[in-house]
């Protein structure tokens, strides 16, 4: 009988905690949170398997690689088509598929983000670009009026009207078609997961304000034995608990990072395709200033934010809703009633005060954006300016551009002080008051008993005590009002917090856009067009960036220009392009050298540069060959991140270079060719990997970039003052060594010694955009060969005089001894 008892007793103590009116909801949520906690190694593996880098798939992959291997290449092709990363990780070689964006998916997103925000960092930009043209803008007015609009108005101009709007939504909306492409998408899995542990802790926290209130009643009822009981139970409830909540964290991180490397994939497609973007982005469009920033700390803001958010506003809306349905039970409608206008009105007064966090955050990005770029241009540069002793200048730029920041942020803080006071007195002391007041409400006027009272007095009774079971009773209830009316102050000042969070979201959601927006307008050649001004001379042409006219044809077995204009464009000017050279005509057949000339700035360059799809065909047609048979070279030679072997071979990968059959010493005999093949000693071997740029001379580079010439074979080079560094007779034999394996070189040069390697002369001269051919013949060839003989002899003449100042010097040196 007495075993009974006990039994009955303990059940319905049970019963009591797991709320009597919805047992099957609570039995399915706590089968939920055993199931979850025994699954948690499976999941964690899952996890990892997935998503984290994808190891295990790598150490049992068909191919074995060793670190050594890995670091020969980056990239390792298969079958299909797609990619494996290779990533040297602690001792083994990692390999995580890359599968690239389809051309399809950034056609079919395209019409999510044509649609650029109407007040960006462009809007910014246009307006700059717009009182530039007031001022009859000449060059140097148009570079110093554009430092002033990166340094002054573009951050207050930046993102006027960005907020939580209807905009906002419009672009998160179209962010998420990246986000989460599919319904099956990892990511959808991970949302939910957090959700039902999102769930769960709700449901936790509810267990937890009931167990507060049953231990109190013990208490006050003197109940030992049932205190103990509770006591057991508060940490057995610890335990799902600190799960949950660990979980919630980990899951939100996953998520974090998930989405950051589908936005960092994504616009890397969009960014380093074919169309080169990278170099668009800065040269034939004004909107942004410095992507890098954008991809490198936008995205990860933005993603951190939002999956923050998810769980900072999901969490205390449940909370609400779920407290707020438990109180309703224990207060009554005039307590629901009260609750609610205090809401209602407090919330009000909260939108009242609350400052513009969107703006403010996106101001803040691209101030950071700016800081960063300053310092980006300082490494890159650092041995000129090293050279220049300008340390004191670019600390002066670097300051000025950390204390605008700095400025900004401080004015954050400013701001932030009264908003903290009101949301600080609003949800913690007026909130908490009110609370006081519903509760209290029933038990002072004593108009009606608390609803909980009578359930819990129809539930099996509790072990009688001593002391007066209504004062216990309504202590229980007291306390688990009080708790639950603190979790709902807390749930709401949640919310609030939220709301700031989701205003600053705004802000990282508009950057984020306007960089794939961009993106994507670049990558459809659709740049920013400009109406023609009215006082243009009808004859005059108007090169718009808007309005591209030009025929391009690739594929061709020569390098043609028909009427084509060379003209350096001017993205946003209302001016539109310069033009640089007139209707350009002209034909290079292979086999026929051809060499242009003409003084600096004149457009020289900006040949390769259209001939290379850099800048646009406005007007005419261009006909080129593939991009596997063409081959330009700088002046400024880029060597990459690699080993030596990748420098000759770049931009072919190394399993690429395996693929053409060449070998080492085929390597060594190019570098021979270029009297660079002391290198592979000299540095330590093929596999040494170093910072090329500041190992290797002006010269040294230079003859690197030849070399790569002579290894990809082109059938054209389009070669722009590549050897200026190399002495003539080097360079020499390496344009005959280049001729001897068939390629054609339309060469950009200033040096008479480089005629006899050509054919044809192209000579641009500068005037209204003039230029002329003329075929070095044996005529002008034997006129460049006089101007060096007559040189040579001016130098000869020059001798004697040098041997009688020799004489002279001796004679004054051995005078002085005596
Ligand atoms: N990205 C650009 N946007 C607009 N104008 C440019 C750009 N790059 C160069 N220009 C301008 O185009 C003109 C031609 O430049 P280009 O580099 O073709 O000269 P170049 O004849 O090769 O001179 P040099 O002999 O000094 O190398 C110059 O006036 C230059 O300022």
């Amino acid at each position: 009988m007495a075993v009974q008892s006990k039994l009955r007793q303990q059940s319905s103590w049970l019963t009591q905690l797991l709320d009597p009116h919805n047992r099957a909801k609570q039995g399915l949520g706590l089968v939920a949170l055993l199931v979850l906690f025994s699954l948690r190694k499976q999941l964690q593996q899952w996890l990892q398997q997935r998503n984290v880098v994808k190891l295990a798939r790598a150490r049992s992959g068909s191919v074995n690689l060793d670190v050594a291997d890995a670091l020969k290449q980056v990239y390792l092709p298969k079958p299909d088509g797609s990619r494996d990363l290779l990533v040297p990780n602690r001792g083994r070689v990692s390999r995580v598929p890359i599968k690239p964006t389809t051309s399809r998916t950034f056609d079919n997103d395209y019409a999510a983000f044509r649609k650029l925000p109407p007040t960006s960092d462009a809007s910014a930009a246009n307006a700059g670009k717009k009182q530039l043209s007031q001022q009859d803008a000449s060059r140097t007015q148009i570079e110093d009026a554009k430092a002033m609009r990166a340094e002054g108005g573009a951050a207050a101009a930046t993102a006027k009207k960005v907020g939580v709007n209807k905009e906002f939504f419009r672009q998160l909306k179209a962010i998420f078609r990246i986000l989460i492409p599919r319904r099956n998408s990892k990511e959808v899995f991970i949302f939910l997961l957090h959700t039902s542990f999102l769930v769960l802790r709700t449901y936790l926290s509810m267990l937890v304000a009931r167990l507060d209130g049953i231990i109190v009643r013990d208490l006050v009822s003197a109940n030992g034995r049932g205190f103990l009981r509770g006591l057991g139970l508060w940490f057995l409830l610890s335990i799902p608990s600190t799960y949950t909540n660990s979980m919630i964290r980990f899951l939100q991180s996953k998520l974090a990072i998930g989405f950051r490397t589908r936005l960092t994939r994504y616009v890397h497609d969009l960014y380093l395709n074919d169309k080169a973007n990278f170099y668009r982005i800065i040269n034939l469009d004004g909107r942004l200033d410095a992507a890098d920033q954008y991809i490198t700390t936008d995205i990860a803001r933005f993603c951190e934010t939002l999956a923050a958010l998810y769980s900072n506003v999901s969490k205390p809306v449940l909370d609400l809703i779920i407290f707020n349905y438990a109180l309703s039970r224990s207060l009554g409608p005039l307590g629901i009633l009260g609750l609610t206008t205090n809401y209602l009105f407090t919330g009000w007064i909260l939108r009242q005060v609350t400052p513009a966090f969107g703006k403010l955050a996106a101001i803040e990005a691209k101030l950071e954006g700016d800081f960063r770029s300053a310092h980006s241009r300082l490494i890159t540069n650092a041995e000129e300016i090293a050279f220049y002793n300008g340390a004191s200048i670019e600390a002066g730029i670097l300051n000025r551009a950390y204390i605008r920041l700095v400025r900004h942020v401080n004015s954050i803080f400013k701001i932030r002080i009264a908003f903290n006071m009101t949301e600080d007195f609003v949800l913690k002391y007026a909130w908490s008051a009110a609370g006081y007041v519903i509760i209290a409400a029933p038990f002072l006027f004593g108009q009606k008993k608390p609803q909980s009272e009578s359930t819990d007095a129809a539930l099996p009774a509790a072990k009688p005590t001593q002391i007066d079971s209504t004062v216990a009773s309504k202590t229980e209830s007291y306390i688990s009002n009080r708790r639950l009316l603190l979790s709902l102050a807390d749930a709401g000042s949640r919310l609030m917090y939220s709301y700031k969070e989701l205003a600053e979201l705004a802000g990282f959601t508009s950057r984020v856009y306007t960089l794939i927006s961009t993106l994507h307008l670049l990558n459809k050649e659709q740049y920013q067009a400009m109406p023609r001004p009215i006082d243009l001379a009808a004859d005059t042409p108007f090169y718009d960036l808007g309005n591209i006219q030009g025929e391009v044809v690739v594929g061709s077995d020569t390098v043609a220009f028909d009427k084509l204009p060379i003209v350096a464009p001017a993205p946003g000017l209302e001016r539109g392009g310069e033009e640089l050279v007139k209707d350009l005509t002209l034909r290079v057949k292979p086999g026929e050298h051809i060499l242009i000339t003409g003084p600096n700035g004149v457009g020289k360059t900006a040949v390769a540069r259209v001939v290379a799809g850099l800048w646009p065909v406005f007007q005419g047609r261009l006909e080129r060959p593939s991009i596997n048979d063409i081959m330009f070279l700088p002046q400024r030679p880029y060597l990459s991140v690699g080993s030596l072997r990748e420098q000759v071979i770049y931009p072919y990968t190394y399993p690429e270079h395996v693929a053409s059959g060449k070998t080492d010493e085929d390597l060594l005999d190019i570098l021979k060719d270029v009297h660079l093949a002391y290198l592979p000693s000299r540095e330590g071997g093929w596999e040494t990997r170093k910072e090329w740029k500041d190992v290797l001379s002006g010269g040294e580079k230079q003859r690197m970039g030849m070399a790569r010439l002579l290894y990809h074979r082109p059938k054209f080079g389009i070669l722009d003052e590549c050897t200026s560094a190399v002495s003539t007779d080097v360079e020499g034999l390496m344009y005959a060594k280049a001729k001897e394996l068939g390629i054609t070189l339309i060469t950009i040069s200033h040096r008479p010694s480089l005629f006899k390697y050509h054919e044809v002369l192209l000579r641009l001269t500068g005037e209204n955009g003039a230029w002329e051919t003329d075929f070095i013949g044996a005529e002008t060839e034997q006129l460049s060969m006089e101007h060096e003989i007559e040189d040579l002899e001016k130098k000869m003449a020059e001798v004697e005089g040098w041997k009688t100042r020799i004489g002279e010097i001796q004679e004054e040196l051995s005078f002085s001894k005596k």
